[in-house]
């Protein structure tokens, strides 16, 4: 089939958490001076390829909502709706939120690290109230707004980040691409991986091999049933692309 629409997705750019190498999951982490640089670096990359938008999709989350602030400025359409909705948040790290994952991976092993990291099904443990950012969580009043306490989740895997962002794909996302809006989705690794994996209806396998840049903005054509044209590009050359693929994969390890 023909293409017919085009999406486009953006990991924010690195954040402090990132960069301290902490799971941040759900923590409202900034971005860092580099992360700030990556999101100048992709709205650039954007420019260069002549994308323009008609609306935004982003988590409730600061490093996501101030990579496409930078974005939108840069790529001189400030003034686009922007929706954003916690279904888009990073998947809930649970009980390793704050905790640093090349120590976590000496203390529990890099394969349980890997695990917990990338297994399609198996969560963290949970966090627990006497965790150090168990209220800075439940308590954020940009969760609260739009959930009770009781549904802010205590963990996720990329299963059930899945059951959270398909429908916001479904409900709110792919009628506007019918509607033929051009759309800029900018959250996290694993919310990506999440739409990746339902746009794309890759199995579990092969999901949790797969590694998001920071930055890095990618997008799929679709045709009119809103079936992937051709597979994931990246908007960087595929050195540069599999260089920082490899970064992320190698995290805790
Ligand atoms: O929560 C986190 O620590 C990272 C993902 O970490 P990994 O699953 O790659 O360890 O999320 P993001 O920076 O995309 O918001």
């Amino acid at each position: 089939m023909a293409p017919r629409y085009r999406v486009v997705m953006v990991r924010h750019g690195e954040s402090e958490w990132n960069l301290q190498n902490l799971f941040c999951g759900w923590y409202d982490a900034k971005l860092s001076d580099i992360g700030r640089e990556e999101a100048y670096a992709s709205a650039k990359m954007l420019q260069e390829a002549g994308l323009e938008f008609d609306v935004c999709h982003t988590s409730l989350l600061s490093r996501a909502n101030d990579t496409l602030d930078v974005i939108l400025r840069e790529i001189g359409q400030p003034n686009l709706p922007v929706y954003k909705s916690w279904r888009l948040n990073e998947r809930h790290y649970g009980a390793l939120t704050g905790f640093n994952k090349l120590q976590t991976a000496q203390k529990y092993g890099a394969e349980q690290v890997q695990i917990w990291r990338r297994s399609y099904d198996i969560p963290p443990p949970p966090i627990e109230e006497d965790h150090k950012y168990y209220s800075a969580i439940v308590n954020n009043p940009k969760f609260t707004q739009e959930l009770s306490k009781d549904e802010i989740p205590r963990t996720e895997s990329l299963k059930t980040t899945l059951q959270r962002v398909i429908p916001y794909w479904e409900d709110v996302i792919a009628p506007q691409i019918r509607q033929g809006k051009r759309v800029l989705i900018v959250t996290h690794g694993t919310s990506l991986r999440g739409l990746v994996k339902h746009v794309q209806q890759m199995s579990d396998e092969v999901i949790v091999k797969l590694n998001l840049p920071n930055a890095i903005p990618f997008y799929y054509d679709l045709d009119e049933n809103l079936q992937t044209v051709g597979p994931l590009r990246f908007l960087a050359d595929e050195e540069t692309v599999r260089r920082e693929m490899e970064k992320v994969a190698s995290i805790g390890k």
